[in-house]
């Protein structure tokens, strides 16, 4: 198999412009595709996740042009529902692609496959289905109840009222609300039970309003959206950078010495995942935030014990970096890191053993025990971009560490390995 290994390394220094987010490329290309006039989107992330995206609107009749090594599109709204009459689409593992597009292609007239890779049949989508169903819509599970691959048989998204389940994917909620606002009538989409992830809600909100339509957000429990409304191009607009991705570059320098500055993530940024760094200045990382950069420099790093549900993704860095603090570290609430790419709470865990880290993996939860001396072990990533990624940070110990089949960071990050060799020694 192929591997990678990296290290010891004592030093991660230097200035990163972090490539466009991955939220926010797909929302937007899905959103350009549904609004009247043609989007010029700049800064678009060019990865996996993303050209399934891409891919998929291309077979279903949409026209746009990729420039600048795929970061820009210029792409020509259709002014309304997706009118293809049939599609078969191959979403890979892109959460962010397989389930907008499943509501999307509800507010159109015809016949849809939905697939993807082997993980994305075993990660759940019955509680979206269920709310589409719930609409009017004909959608059946072409393999096991709940989970993708799907058969989408469709006349349109009718209004009124629905409920989603909240407590598996914020995506489910996501994927209705960008749809609503073209449906046939107005919708009130309840919540039923906890919303995990719940700042993703608040990125989807924020680009809906980038395309003119705004919604009643009931905090977070109800939104009331409007039937028969038309997304407006805003004509150019940028992705700012990932601030997942930024996580791994904001953790190397609080771990190594050095001072380390990612530029397209800043206070100004819409996602989330900026949290992260919150989280580095609690352990003891020295952070200074600009509107458009973070900047992170070492200092004495301790364990902490906090809820993550806000920052589901940028938390698995605080689970490699915990091994560089003073004291046992604590990540809570995030069950759903079990439904993602693998079951990243096993996975984590199982890895961090391998090191000789002493861990506690719960049902919901992970503890992560630094020791004085890891070892040198080949780490599997389980094709999850965000364990190759984490991992790479265990090279600022004393020993090297290999990480098996680098090549999956490209779901999100492709140039990953190149950014992070520029900036560590
Ligand atoms: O809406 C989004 O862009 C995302 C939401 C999160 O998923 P969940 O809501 O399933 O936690 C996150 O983990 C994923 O990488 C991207
Ligand atoms: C959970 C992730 O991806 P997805 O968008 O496929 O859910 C992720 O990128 O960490």
């Amino acid at each position: 198999m192929n591997s990678i290994t990296l290290g010891p390394l004592s030093k991660a220094q230097g200035e990163i412009q972090i490539p466009g987010s991955k939220s926010l490329s797909n929302r937007i290309l899905l959103l350009a595709t549904l609004a009247k006039g043609t989007t010029k989107i700049t800064n678009l992330l060019d990865s996996d996740d993303i050209k399934h995206m891409l891919n998929s609107l291309k077979l279903l009749g949409v026209n746009y042009s990729l420039e600048d090594q795929g970061t820009t599109c210029i792409l020509e709204g259709l002014g309304g529902p997706i009118n293809a009459e049939v599609g078969d689409l191959f979403l890979g593992n892109a959460g962010t692609a397989m389930r907008p597009l499943t509501a999307a292609l509800c507010l159109g007239k015809g016949q849809f496959h939905l697939h993807g890779e082997p993980r994305m049949h075993e990660r759940p989508i019955g509680d979206l289905v269920e709310a589409l169903q719930d609409l009017g819509v004909d959608i059946s599970y072409e393999g096991e109840a709940g989970y993708p691959p799907l058969h989408i048989k469709t006349n349109g998204l009718s209004g009124g009222e629905v409920s989603i389940k909240g407590n598996i994917s914020s995506q489910f909620l996501t994927a209705i609300l960008m749809s609503a606002p073209l449906a046939q009538d107005d919708l009130t989409i309840k919540v039923d039970g906890e919303l995990v992830s719940k700042p993703y809600i608040d990125i989807t909100l924020h680009v809906m309003k980038q395309f003119g339509v705004e919604i009643e957000n009931q905090n977070y429990q109800a939104f009331v959206v409007k039937g028969q409304q038309s997304y407006i191009s805003p004509g150019e607009i940028m992705v700012e950078g990932d601030a997942s991705s930024a996580s791994y570059f904001l953790a190397a320098a609080a771990i190594a010495g050095g001072k380390i500055k990612v530029h397209g993530v800043g206070s100004d940024s819409v996602q989330g995942d900026v949290k992260f760094a919150d989280v580095l200045a609690k352990m003891g990382a020295k952070i200074t935030y600009g509107p458009t950069w973070i900047e992170s420099e070492r200092y004495e790093l301790n364990g902490v014990n906090l809820d993550m549900n806000h920052i589901p993704d940028a938390a698995m860095t605080i689970a490699t970096t915990a091994l560089f603090a003073k004291g046992p570290t604590t990540i809570r609430n995030i069950y759903n890191w079990r439904v993602k790419e693998t079951d990243r709470l096993y996975a984590m865990a199982t890895e961090l053993k391998k090191l000789g880290a002493e861990v506690i993996e719960g049902d919901d939860f992970i503890t992560v025990t630094p020791v004085e001396t890891l070892q040198h072990v080949a780490i599997d990533t389980y094709n999850d971009h965000r364990i190759a990624m984490c991992f790479s940070l265990v090279a600022f110990a004393d020993t090297p560490v290999t990480i098996n089949d680098p090549g999956c960071t490209s779901k999100t990050f492709p140039t990953y390995f190149e950014l992070f060799n520029t900036i560590a020694s």
